[in-house]
């Protein structure tokens, strides 16, 4: 669904990401895991088109590394960026209706309300006095509005709960069951990424240290690489 090949970012002259290839298919959720400043974000970044990249990103037949961030979401590509940096003084509603504008539906899709009951109950509500998980939850309804093929995550467990972290577990699982989209997670929490993750890649300062199946993970292995 989703390939990249020697994807390389940079800052300047720094180069952060050193020639990332790596690929999501139709229907699977990829966690890429890797401590504070291994360049997730970054990538995130590249991969939506907030940054610049060299390489190439084929996105279903296309190759998109050209393409403008609005362009590439309305051929499917959705971001949820860390910090989740929804419009506070917009109400619930009227953020998840900012993401309808790339699909020109009028209304909320059933199932996006369906999946996040508490955004019915507080639609009204302006979505800054919502709790930092009802914030997750707005940020990934948003971006569902968009209709896309491929969901990217930027660390969604930053900041949110223990308890809460095992619903948004059971949520993307939900949302891939549902959607039958592709899912690419950002993670430094190795359970969660566990519940979710049909394969994970674990980065290692811009570089692909190791990738294994969600079935053979080696815990202790990724964890060598998540605490410093
Ligand atoms: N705007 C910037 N200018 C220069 N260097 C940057 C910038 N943003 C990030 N970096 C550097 O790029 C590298 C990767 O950072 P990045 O934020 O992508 O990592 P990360 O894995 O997402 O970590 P975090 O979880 O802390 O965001 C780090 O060395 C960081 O210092």
């Amino acid at each position: 669904m989703l390939h990249t090949r020697d994807i390389r970012v940079s800052y300047g002259m720094s180069e952060v990401i050193h020639g990332l290839s790596f690929g999501v298919g139709n229907n699977e959720t990829l966690a890429i895991m890797g401590r504070n400043g291994m360049g997730k974000t970054t990538l995130f970044k590249a991969l939506i088109g907030i940054l610049p990249a060299s390489g190439t990103i084929q996105f279903g037949t296309e190759e998109i590394i050209r393409r403008q961030p609005f362009e590439r979401v309305k051929r499917g590509l959705a971001y949820v960026p860390q910090g989740r940096l929804v419009f506070g003084t917009l109400s619930v509603e009227e953020n998840i209706s900012a993401g309808l504008e790339a699909t020109g539906r009028r209304s909320v899709p059933t199932d996006i309300y369906d999946l996040f009951p508490v955004l019915h109950d507080m639609r009204r509500r302006k979505a800054g006095n919502l709790s930092g998980g009802q914030q997750q939850q707005l940020a990934i309804a948003r971006a569902l509005a968009t209709d896309p093929k491929v969901l990217l995550l930027d660390e969604p467990t930053e900041g949110i709960q223990p308890s809460i972290i095992k619903d948004l577990a059971r949520t993307l699982n939900e949302i891939k069951r549902i959607r039958k989209i592709s899912i690419v997670v950002s993670e430094q929490v190795l359970s969660f990424a566990s519940d979710i993750a049909d394969r994970m890649i674990v980065l290692d300062k811009g570089h692909i240290a190791f990738e294994t199946a969600g079935d053979e993970i080696d815990a202790a292995r990724i964890s060598r690489h998540l605490t410093v």
